[in-house]
This record gives C-alpha cells, sequence and structure tokens, in this order.
C-alpha cells in the first residue's frame, strides 16, 4: 500500500504492544507494513509478537516516519522519558487522557495526532476520532488516517476539547454495549430461559442489531419503530426502556457524562505529573 511506503523505508516505532497496539499492529501488518520496519518498545511484550520479524525492544531508527505511543496514560511520562528527540518524527498518541500540550512539551516543534480508538480495533471493525497540533500538515493527517483505517473508521474532530467525550462515548463506548448484553441475558434467564441460550440471544440480536444500524440507509429511530408493531410486545418493552425518568436515557446521559467527565480529569492530573 503506497500510503506505507515512507514508513516501510524509516521505519516506525510502537510504544506499548498490549491490546490496542497488538491491534494496530495486526492492522497494519495485513495491509503491507513490513514488519522489518517496525520497532516494538514493550518489557511485557506478549510471546505471539516475538518471531515475526518485528525489531523487538531494539534501538530506535535514526529518523523513524512514525512513533506511535499505546501505553496506560499512567505510564506516558516513563515512556516519553525514554524518547529521543524526534522533531521530524509524526508523533501519533491513542492514549486517554494525555493532551497534545503534553507531547509538544516532550517533542518540541514535531507534528503531533492525538487518535481515540476503540476495542472492535482487534477485529478490524473500530472508530477512531483524531485531531493534530498546529504542526500536523495535511499529509502528516492522512498518514494517521490511513494508520487508523487498518483496524476500523476514522472521523476527524474540529477540536481538543471533543476528544474527552468522543472518549466518553466511543472510546469506552464497547463496554456499554457488553454490559448490555450481559444485563438482557440475565433478564431473559429471569424470564425463565436457560442461561448459555439466553446469553447467546443477547449477543446475537445485539451484534445483529449493530450491523443493521450500520449498514442500513434508515435512522436507529426509523429501524426501532420498523420493529414495534402498535400496541405489540415491543411497544410494551420500550415504554419501560424509553421512559425519560427511569429508562435509558437519563442513565446513558450520566453513563456517558462520568466518563467524559474521568477523561476531562484524567488531563487535568497528567498534566500537572
Ligand atoms: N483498550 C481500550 O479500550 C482503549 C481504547 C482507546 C484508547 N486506549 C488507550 O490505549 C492505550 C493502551 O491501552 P491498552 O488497553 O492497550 O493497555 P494494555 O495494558 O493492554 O497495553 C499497554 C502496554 O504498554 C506496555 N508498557 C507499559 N509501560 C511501558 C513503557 N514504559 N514503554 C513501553 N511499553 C510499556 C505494557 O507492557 C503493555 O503491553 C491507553 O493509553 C489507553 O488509554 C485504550
Ligand atoms: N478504555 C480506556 C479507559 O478505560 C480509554 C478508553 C477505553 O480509560
Amino acid at each position: 500500500m503506497s500510503d506505507f511506503n515512507q514508513i516501510n523505508r524509516r521505519g516506525l516505532v510502537l510504544v506499548g504492544c498490549g491490546r490496542m497496539g497488538g491491534a494496530m499492529l495486526t492492522g497494519w501488518l495485513a495491509r503491507g507494513l513490513e514488519p522489518g520496519a517496525v520497532t516494538v518498545l514493550d518489557p511485557r511484550l506478549a510471546p505471539e509478537w516475538q518471531d515475526r520479524g518485528l525489531r523487538v525492544n531494539a534501538a530506535l531508527p535514526e529518523r523513524p516516519a512514525v512513533l506511535v505511543l499505546a501505553v496506560k496514560p499512567q505510564m506516558m511520562g516513563d515512556a516519553l522519558a525514554a524518547m529521543p528527540d524526534l522533531s521530524d518524527t509524526l508523533v501519533i498518541s491513542v492514549a486517554a487522557g494525555t493532551t497534545i500540550a503534553t507531547f509538544e512539551a516532550a517533542f518540541p516543534g514535531a507534528p503531533i495526532v492525538r487518535v481515540m480508538p476503540n476495542t472492535p480495533a482487534a477485529i478490524g471493525q473500530g472508530i477512531s476520532a483524531m485531531i493534530g497540533n498546529g504542526a500536523a500538515t495535511p499529509a502528516h493527517l492522512d498518514l494517521t488516517e490511513a494508520l487508523m483505517r487498518a483496524v476500523g473508521r476514522v472521523v476527524r474532530l474540529d477540536r481538543e476539547d471533543q476528544m474527552d467525550a468522543v472518549t466518553g462515548l466511543s472510546g469506552s463506548g464497547p463496554a456499554y454495549v457488553f454490559h448490555l448484553i450481559e444485563a438482557m441475558a440475565a433478564a431473559g434467564e429471569a424470564q425463565g430461559l436457560p442461561a448459555a441460550l439466553a446469553l447467546e440471544l443477547a449477543r446475537v440480536t445485539v451484534a445483529g442489531a449493530g450491523a443493521l444500524a450500520v449498514d442500513a440507509d434508515e435512522d436507529p429511530a426509523v429501524l426501532r419503530q420498523n420493529v414495534t408493531s402498535p400496541n405489540g410486545t415491543t411497544a410494551a418493552g420500550l415504554a419501560v426502556l424509553m421512559d425519560a425518568d427511569t429508562g435509558l436515557p437519563p442513565l446513558m446521559a450520566r453513563t456517558v457524562a462520568a466518563a467524559t467527565e474521568r477523561a476531562k480529569e484524567l488531563g487535568r492530573e497528567l498534566g500537572r505529573a
């Protein structure tokens, strides 16, 4: 893939190859990034990444095209302290809460792009939101987008402060959906279904409805109405779920608000560290 030509020439450094770093690396290698062009720095690298032709915990190339930071926000200080001067390298961070200003202090003058992906990236079905700093050119943004497209869709933000709400919605959102599956399965069990059957019904219903919501031309509200017969079973269920005071809307509003607030707090805590 031509997008990766300059990376294959100059190299990519991945700092942190856990769940998210590993998901991205899987996508990049599948899209034509050469293993020998990748330097992975991770003191606890999973065995699956050994013997894959990657440069593991090796010296950094002199002028890598891209540095991707995928350590936990709390480990970012240590990771940044170990980095050499990389002013000519595109720096991409996927860490929650860690602001562009933090990376600008570590890499003065460097192009920096902050990205928030999510875990369906592990199967190429993530969604990433991205925003660059003043030094990030359209070419840097396009290269970041090409890298993140390897693990799903990409949207661009207008302002960095939108990143906190993105983290609260799509970054954390897969966990909300997993819990929806758990809650639906438990509710089916409470109505007399065997546990395994209830879980299978809940899991595939959520997956199928999600796929339909992405593929269909109609809004989710229309898809919902299509399932709902007047005075039928779905209407009876939705009357509970959509209650303005006790239903899902106020609960989801509080859920996303709490996660967004935590993202803001993380930014403040890490900014002070
Ligand atoms: N998992 C998610 O849902 C998700 C979603 C969006 C963004 N993120 C962000 O991705 C980042 C990584 O999260 P994760 O879930 O992959 O965590 P993880 O714990 O699975 O992976 C982090 C990796 O970093 C390594 N590491 C720790 N200190 C290091 C250091 N100093 N140098 C190099 N490597 C080091 C660890 O050994 C580990 O393999 C976080 O900043 C998180 O905010 C995660
Ligand atoms: N997981 C990370 C967290 O829980 C960031 C988004 C999803 O902090």
